[in-house]
């Protein structure tokens, strides 16, 4: 009983899973084949999160060094504090990270140069700094910092800097907690996830090595026709490979492992040499050309002779239409495009892509719909699938667009799909995502995001090239607004866009600083 290309392709995706373990740095793009547990809590010890102090309680706080073993600290206790970097262990007692820019350091002995300090904290005391003085008792006998005296361990004062926000620093503020993002044992790649950098980095930090993800699918090539010359300028009667030098790479780009290709000329024998000898070690075997019925085409008969069976053997579509789908008797699918380049490229898109992907546990592909830029007509009793571009967020058939035609194709956003009946300008119609093809490009750049929103911010603060003056008009135009700025009497004029004047609430009688960008300064004399 025939069953649809559909249905055969999902069937042949389907087949078991067979998994390796690779190092995790050669693991990007490949799928899981188990999920990936967190070796031990991420993160595994409490850190600070920022450059300060690690503190006990409220402040006031006595800063002792935890890390110099002669003090005998194994921790705080409330009211001691101790400097701390980021990523540094958090000493046991303590309570939340005071970060550098927030403290101030109120007193110091001349031993606070052994502890490492921020010099931030020390530039802006809110006091003169006084000098701390040891008690002759037991060091470490008090618990709570003394205004006279303080334990031989001390090695200064530190207080919250008028630069803090009320209630800091909060309990836990600037602690990252162990286990905060992932318990040990706990699962946080799940199987079947086609990996991405930002995965390989959560490996990492779960204290992986080796990740179990799905084998490549293993592909073989039979590329036939005599008429065909791997290089060169071919005479008349022959033509130049156009699949050799293209579909390997592109079935490796695809996921799959390429064991190898061959040639073979047009007999039945050679056929089915060849074919046999490619199904033995492959999951999928691509064939080009051959799927005709003439003398010279033996694809057929080669796969009766091996007692492959015929998933589908053609499709309703133009170019691409005698595309056909075989299984060999050892499980091993085979693949047949028809010889006319467009038209294998078309049946690749259509059959060998989503197959090559359902066995390596990806996602089908893109189907999406356009609207049509002009009308297009339709051909006989099959559907076409035409390489088309966008222009102004409409679709555009290729000129180029023959069976034995690239042109159409090489600059193509993806493939039209055009019923029996064709199309009319303004009409939805499916289009097909091409593998090697970008998505569609956004309306503005990453860069472009960059520029407008972010550079601007930098800008805003900078101290350098900003003059700061007063509006003293705002003209619009069509699409531009000059504003002249008074800067102690001399007049700057800036063009902006209107929307940045509505954006920015620019009115006359506003302060405004006029910012200057140039990176050329001329120097001139009278
Ligand atoms: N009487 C009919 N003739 C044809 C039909 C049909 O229905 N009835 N279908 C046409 C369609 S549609 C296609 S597509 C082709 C399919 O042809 P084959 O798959 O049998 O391929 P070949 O005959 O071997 O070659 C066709 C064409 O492609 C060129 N070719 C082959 N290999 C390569 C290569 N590696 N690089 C570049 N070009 C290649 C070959 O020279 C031929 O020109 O059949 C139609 N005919
Ligand atoms: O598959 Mo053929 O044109 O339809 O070249």
């Amino acid at each position: 009983m025939a069953i649809s290309a559909d249905a055969a392709i999902r069937a042949e995706s389907g087949a078991p899973v067979e998994a390796e373990s690779v190092p995790i740095a050669e693991a990007l793009g490949r799928v899981t084949a188990a999920a990936v547990q967190a070796a031990q809590d991420v993160p595994h010890f409490a850190s600070s999160a920022m450059d300060g102090w690690a503190v006990a309680g409220s402040g006031p706080w006595v800063v002792i060094d935890v890390a110099a073993p002669s003090t005998g600290a194994r921790g705080l206790r409330p009211g001691h504090a101790t400097p701390i970097v980021t990523g540094a262990v958090i000493p046991p007692g303590t309570t939340a990270v005071l970060r550098s820019e927030h403290a101030v350091i109120t007193s110091a002995s001349p031993a606070l140069g052994s502890v490492s300090v921020d010099p931030g904290s020390l530039a802006a005391p809110t006091e003169p700094l006084r000098p701390v003085t040891p008690c002759a008792a037991t060091p470490g006998a008090s618990a709570t910092p003394d205004e006279s005296c303080e334990p031989a361990t001390a090695r200064g004062h530190l207080a919250v800097s008028d630069a803090a926000k009320p209630g800091e620093p909060f309990t836990g503020q600037h602690i990252r907690r162990a286990g905060e993002e992932a318990a040990a044992d706990e699962t946080v790649i799940a199987s079947g996830t086609l990996l991405n950098p930002a995965h390989i980095a959560l490996a990492a930090l779960a204290g992986r090595d080796e990740l179990s993800v799905r084998a490549k699918p293993r592909v073989r090539f039979v590329f036939s026709g005599d008429e065909v010359d791997s290089v060169g300028v071919p005479q008349s009667g022959r033509v130049r490979d156009t699949f050799g030098p293209q579909l390997p790479a592109l079935l490796e780009m695809l996921g799959a492992r390429v064991l190898g290709q061959r040639r073979v000329g047009d007999t039945l024998s050679g056929t089915v040499e060849t074919l046999a000898a490619s199904i033995r070690d492959a999951q999928l075997v691509i064939t080009t050309g051959g799927t005709g019925r003439s003398s010279a085409d033996h694809l057929r008969d080669a796969l009766n002779e091996l007692d492959a069976t015929v998933l589908f053997d053609g499709i309703a579509v133009r170019p691409g239409g005698p595309t056909l789908l075989a299984r060999a008797a050892n499980g091993c699918v085979v693949a047949c495009l028809p010889g006319n380049p467009l038209a294998a490229m078309v049946g690749l898109v259509i059959t060998v892509v989503p197959l090559v992907r359902g066995l390596g546990g990806r996602a089908s592909g893109d189907l999406a719909e356009v609207t049509v830029g002009a009308d297009i007509a339709g051909s006989g009793p099959s559907a076409l699938l035409v390489p088309y571009s966008l222009a102004d967020a409409l679709a555009y058939p290729s000129a180029w667009r023959g069976s034995a035609m690239m042109r159409g194709l090489a600059d193509a956003d993806g493939l039209l799909e055009v019923p029996t009946g064709g199309l009319r300008a303004g009409q939805r119609a499916i289009v097909i995502g091409l593998p090697w093809r970008e998505p569609a490009l956004q309306s503005q750049t990453v860069g472009a995001l960059v520029s407008n929103h972010y550079e601007r911010d930098i800008m805003k603060i900078s101290a350098r090239n900003q003059l700061k003056g007063t509006i003293v008009e705002v003209t619009k135009g069509a699409t531009t607004s000059h504003v002249r700025i008074d800067i102690g009497g001399s007049i700057v004029t800036a063009s902006i866009t209107n929307e940045a004047v509505d954006e920015l609430g620019l009115v006359v009688g506003a302060d405004a600083y006029a910012v200057v960008k140039a990176s050329d300064v001329m120097v001139a004399v009278d």
